[in-house]
């Protein structure tokens, strides 16, 4: 019989704040062409020529406003989530990151090491984009075609509507809350180009960023970002009793000037307080551990944009990190798999 195993999968993170190691990641991160989605030498020389010359000072800058003794709170935060895991389910596991030194290589090798033959990736990321969710799996497949050809590699699909996932993240939020009375909930995702979308619609021409796409029935919407985030917002504000218009959406860390997902995070924000919005919370699902991106640009950047503007209260809803409800939830898709 097959020997089975996990191979959970991150983002990464540098390997310290300085700006020698953060450009050596963004580096590697904005080479991939599933995220600079240009051909090879318009890239380079867009990443290698001029982003790499600015931005690392920038991020590292960032980087050092949350980052922890231990490290980076992305890589501590997973690592706590991983060993908390092994210690429920007794099956081979090994954690990986796309980009950085804990590779997705090391951990493949660790699987193999353990006599691994069958295995189950788990990319942590609810929703798919190719730049999140399908750089992963291409990653590991090409990988295990060139390294280990003959085991087999199962993929998890993104589960941003999964019951028990909903479930644990609004059970989160609920605790979180406390009872306190917002007047608002925004919830804000990772931003991605609005080309993404086009180029991940595998029907060809249903996604059209027209406002009603994302609501129609389609094939398409197995790889729509947009689509997902829209249902993971829709099915936690059923669980929570959500009241329509007391919570909407936003997308957030966007790059370079082409056009991205709308509304803006900062924007929207601005709007809010504008709008009269005084006591604001703000849920982060697109990460399922707490990151650069929730930590320095939700919770200090814009914390402090919404309170400029006139806002009184601002909370940033934790993400999932090592909470024992979502590290059940994984526990059980891997024993569902194992059967
Ligand atoms: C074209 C650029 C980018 C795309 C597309 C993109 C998509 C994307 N990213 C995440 C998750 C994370 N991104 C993080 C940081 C980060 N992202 C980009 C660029 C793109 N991301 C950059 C340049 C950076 C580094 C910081 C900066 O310079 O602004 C992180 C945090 C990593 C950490 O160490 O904490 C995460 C997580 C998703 C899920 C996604 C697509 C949906
Ligand atoms: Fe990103
Ligand atoms: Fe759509």
């Amino acid at each position: 019989m097959n020997k089975k195993g996990v191979l959970l999968v991150n983002l990464g993170s540098p390997d310290s704040t300085s700006i020698r190691d953060v450009k050596k990641y963004l580096g590697e991160f904005l080479m991939d062409e599933r995220v600079i989605d240009m051909p090879y030498l318009k890239r380079l020389f867009l990443v290698k020529g001029i982003i790499l010359n600015v931005r690392p000072k920038k991020t590292s800058a960032a980087y050092q406003k949350i980052w922890w003794k231990e490290g980076s709170p992305l890589i501590v935060l997973s690592q706590r989530f991983f060993d908390k895991l092994k210690r429920k389910v007794d099956i081979p596991m090994a954690l990986g990151m796309r980009y950085g030194s804990m590779s997705i290589e090391k951990a493949l090798h660790h699987l193999k090491e353990e006599g691994v033959d069958e295995i189950l990736l788990i990319p942590l990321y609810p929703h798919y984009a190719m730049s999140s969710f399908e750089t992963v799996v291409v990653k590991t497949e090409e990988l295990m075609k060139e390294k280990y050809p003959n085991k087999k590699l199962t993929v998890l699909p993104a589960f941003y509507n999964e019951k028990n996932y909903i479930n644990a993240m609004s059970a989160s939020i609920k605790d979180q809350l406390d009872g306190h009375n917002f007047d608002h909930i925004l919830f804000s995702y990772h931003g991605i180009p609005e080309r993404h979308i086009y180029k991940s619609d595998t029907t060809g021409n249903h996604c059209k960023l027209d406002g009603t796409c994302c609501e129609k029935k389609s094939k398409a919407h197995e790889t729509c970002y947009r689509h997902q985030c829209f249902e993971t917002t829709k099915e936690i504000a059923k669980n929570l009793q959500l009241e329509e218009g007391k919570y909407s959406n936003s997308f957030q860390s966007r790059l370079l000037r082409d056009p991205w997902l709308k509304p803006y995070t900062d924007f929207e924000l601005k709007a809010l307080a504008e709008k009269g919005v005084k006591k604001l919370a703000v849920i982060t699902p697109s990460f399922v551990t707490d990151c650069l991106e929730t930590l320095e640009e939700i919770a200090m950047e814009g914390k402090s944009e919404f309170l400029e503007e006139g806002g009184t209260e601002f909370k940033h809803i934790e993400c999932m990190n090592d909470d024992d409800r979502w590290v059940d939830v994984v526990k059980h898709w891997i024993l569902d798999w194992k059967k």
